[in-house]
């Protein structure tokens, strides 16, 4: 499949063996894309294609209020209305109706398809491949390349296919599928490549479940992550405001079906996973695949096969204050944080509702919940979800990144740890000393209300410990 689509964009060879490919869809957010703009500037270009290209304001905007005083982010956010008025480029500004993580708006709005290929200049544009499509993150360099020529010369990506089988057990998220794949595959191993996620688990997931497995193929390392389009991804689109209509929608949809994997196509790498035995699962360190089934404890260090694996344990399990052998569910969280293009699309809200509903959070804990758009907010809002989220003591946001990377005011303060259903736990990444436990939104909800990493399946046994 991602053969094909690269194919399809091939517009010439481009030298030292890359190839000049066609870019369909360019996403932009004002935290990558003001160099590039300066760079073309100087240059004396346009953007080729302002009709192609879409923006967003997201990392940088406050989620407690619609109105922007932070110095920083004033001037970030007002270089990216500059920049997109000079070109003629669509922005969705803070507080639109349509504006959101820009991951979880081009989606949203029906922009992204089967076949496509589709880039922005950040590295978890691999949402997109949920579509069928070709979707990567690019440096600034590259940015401008596609913003005066809307083509980029690159390499030609390796395959690596991500076979799941066996059956998921109730409970089990795309989340935990993704974190056990992490903590099979290592945080770099799919470097280089673009995964494709095979097997009957993935096809029984939706299309939102589909994003937050493709969004996280970036922290294996991977260029892209894709899943092939059916029924799933055409009923979605069908639903969308920008899909085609008509005899278009018949057109693109005979197209669409053709871009899949031909039977007995051969794969640079196979990885297969049985999901059967799955539970839901949490990291205990400083990177994604750094995780555990929540049932298991801290693991020790030496219990890793390599060096730089041993050494890399020890250093997360001094930053994140832990000790081996402490049962995962023991360890105690201060904030809970609901959002991010991970995990932040209105079926998670709905599953950490279901949680919460009639249920408060534990004493001293907060939680942060951030649709992951204003139209998931508003969805969110018809079901009545923030009702629940309040009642329970949450704070219910606009929406943005938030505190998935503190570049904007939602932070972990201080060494507190957070139960965080983004995609990153790097060391400082949701604070300057902040300790990320990656969850699922039903496992944020159920460690919400105890104040522990917990699993759904814990509230209903109050005396189980
Ligand atoms: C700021 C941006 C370029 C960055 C990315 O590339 O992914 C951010 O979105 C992230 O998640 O770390
Ligand atoms: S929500 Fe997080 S991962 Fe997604 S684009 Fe924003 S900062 Fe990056």
């Amino acid at each position: 499949m991602a053969q094909k689509v690269w194919d399809a964009h091939v517009v010439t060879t481009a030298g030292d063996g890359a190839d000049l490919i066609y870019i369909d869809l360019h996403l932009v957010h004002e935290a990558s894309s003001s160099q590039a703009f300066d760079g073309l500037r100087t240059a004396g270009r346009r953007v080729r294609a302002p009709g192609l290209t879409l923006a967003v304001e997201d990392h940088n905007v406050p989620t407690h209020t619609l109105r922007i005083t932070d110095p920083i982010s004033v001037e970030q956010l007002e270089t990216l209305r500059r920049n997109c008025a000079e070109h003629g480029i669509e922005l969705f500004r803070h507080g639109d109706r349509a504006q959101g993580v820009v991951h979880v708006i081009a989606p949203e709005l029906g922009v992204v398809h089967p076949g496509m290929t589709v880039v922005c200049g950040d590295s978890h544009t691999s949402t997109h491949g949920a579509f069928g499509a070709l979707a990567f993150g690019i440096g600034t360099t590259d940015l401008e390349h596609v913003l005066a020529t809307q083509t980029l010369a690159l390499r030609r990506p390796r395959t690596m296919a991500v076979e799941f089988t066996g059956r998921a057990p109730a409970g089990v998220t795309a989340k935990d599928m993704m974190l056990a794949l992490l903590a099979e595959v290592g945080a770099n191993d799919a470097a280089g490549h673009v995964i494709e996620y095979r097997g009957d688990p993935v096809r029984e997931l939706s299309m939102e479940a589909r994003m937050t497995m493709c969004n996280l193929s970036v922290e294996a390392g991977a260029r892209a992550g894709m899943i092939a389009p059916d029924d799933t991804t055409f009923a979605y689109l069908e639903r969308a405001e920008r899909a085609p209509t008509g005899t278009a929608w018949e057109d693109a949809l005979a197209h669409w079906r053709a871009h899949t994997t031909d039977e007995g196509a051969v794969f640079d790498r196979t990885v297969r996973l049985d999901v059967s035995g799955l539970t839901p699962f949490v990291t205990w360190g400083t990177n994604p695949g750094q995780a555990v089934p929540l049932s298991e404890v801290v693991p020790e260090p030496d219990s890793f096969s390599s060096e730089p694996e041993r050494d890399s344990a020890r250093r997360a399990l001094r930053y994140m204050d832990l000790r081996p052998g402490t049962p995962m569910r023991d360890i105690p969280i201060d904030m809970v944080f609901l959002g991010s293009c991970t995990n932040g699309r209105v079926e998670d809200l709905r599953a950490a509702a279901d949680v919460l509903r009639g249920r408060k959070l534990a004493p001293g804990t907060e939680m942060l919940v951030v649709p992951g758009s204003m139209a998931v907010r508003a969805q969110a809002e018809a079901e009545g979800l923030h009702e629940v989220f309040t009642a329970a003591g949450a704070s219910w946001r606009f929406s943005g990144c938030s505190m998935c990377l503190g570049m904007n005011a939602d932070r972990v303060r201080g060494e507190r740890r957070c139960a965080s259903t983004s995609n990153r736990n790097y060391e400082g990444r949701q604070g300057p000393r902040a300790r990320t436990h990656l969850v699922s939104p039903a496992t944020a909800a159920a460690t919400a209300v105890l104040g522990r990493l917990a699993a759904p399946a814990d509230l209903e046994e109050p005396c189980s410990r």
